[in-house]
């Protein structure tokens, strides 16, 4: 991409040719277009003075907005395409300083849960792998990614946003509604039907959640359960991050086994550090933590496989008789 002031000087013909996304910044200035023959400078600086003042703006702001977009986007689109084949983990140490003789190597594709007693070091185990530690976390564990140490900057970077992290505890502070957050978001992932993500987000949430919230529910009042429901559906379409980390989804209330489908639908490496015995037979490994350290790694047995199918079927009547007694009907001993 040519850098951004070069940009403005692109006849905006080829500017939306080139870079079909550009389209956005005119939206969302409220810019008419009406001669694509202009370069970008020109159109911006033969805006009447009136139409920037309504805007707060001055034309060289507007321009220094233009460039700062394209930057933006720029970087967005790096991000876009960033895409890794596996990670490993390398031992380190539990809490009693006992080693971990472990090299795990996980790939793209695969379903990864986390076991343990609570308190055993489970989420620690995935704030190692989104910290991308280099023997520098209390674990003094080492992840590589594609087998090499990644670039220090990664750890730091907004572009190289290698893990999206559904934690336990979420809380939104921004003092906006739901439809305007997944609008910004779609946005920043350069999505053009902001519309339709926004409604498909939206209608995947409440089918986790219990209570229906829509577009114009201040997200400073969804429960803890909704913005959990939220956050998966959001997670689930609009994030590029090819590693998701899950932590003990099945606090939240919401429906666990859908969540699940959601968001392992695409090709991501997925870990999941739950106490739910039906999560945990979900992935193809489950990793066993015990006093801070990886103990061992088992594969999912054909027997275990067998396990999860009568499990789905208890956990659907649970589900069933938590709706009723949710709605304040009363169960009978013949269901
Ligand atoms: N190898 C380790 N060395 C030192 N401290 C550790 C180690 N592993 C975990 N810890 C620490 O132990 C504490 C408990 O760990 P963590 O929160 O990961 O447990 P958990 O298994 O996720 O618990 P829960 O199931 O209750 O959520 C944390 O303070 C964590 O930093």
């Amino acid at each position: 991409m040519k850098d951004s002031v070069s940009l403005e000087n692109l006849i905006i013909e080829d500017l939306l040719r080139i870079y079909p996304y550009s389209m956005e910044f005119f939206n969302i200035n409220g810019l008419p277009i009406d001669d694509v023959n202009n370069t970008v400078k020109d159109y911006i600086t033969s805006l009447p003075y009136v139409f920037l003042e309504d805007m707060g703006l001055n034309q060289e702001d507007l321009l220094k907005r233009f460039r700062a977009f394209m930057s933006r986007m720029k970087d967005i689109g790096e991000e876009r395409t960033f895409s890794i084949r596996d990670i490993t983990i390398l031992g380190g140490r539990g809490k009693n300083e006992k080693l971990e003789e472990i090299e795990l190597k996980i790939s793209m594709g695969e379903i990864i849960c986390i076991v343990g007693p609570t308190g055993s070091g489970k989420s620690r185990l995935l704030a190692d792998i989104e910290w991308m530690a280099q023997r520098d976390t209390p674990t003094k564990r080492q992840i590589l990614i594609d087998g090499s140490v990644p670039p220090r900057d990664w750890r730091f970077s907004v572009e190289h946003r290698l893990v999206a992290q559904l934690s336990q505890n979420m809380n939104f502070v921004m003092d906006i509604c739901v439809g305007d957050f997944i609008k910004l978001h779609a946005q920043s992932r350069m999505i053009d039907d902001t519309e339709d993500k926004t409604r498909e987000i939206i209608f995947h949430a409440n089918e986790l959640s219990g209570e229906r919230f829509d577009l114009n529910t201040p997200l400073t009042s969804l429960s803890g359960g909704q913005s959990r429901a939220l956050m998966v559906a959001d997670t689930a379409f609009l994030s590029t991050s090819p590693i998701v980390l899950i932590d003990e989804i099945e606090n939240a209330g919401i429906h666990r086994n859908k969540a699940l489908e959601l968001l392992v639908g695409q090709n991501k490496i997925v870990l999941i550090a739950t106490h739910d015995p039906l999560l945990a037979l979900m992935g193809n490994k489950r990793i066993v933590i015990k006093n801070g350290g990886i103990q061992k790694v088992i594969e999912t047995t054909s027997d275990e496989k067998r396990c999860l199918i009568r499990l789905t079927e208890i956990d659907n009547v649970l589900i069933r008789y938590r709706e009723i007694l949710r709605n304040g009907d009363l169960l009978d001993d013949n269901m």
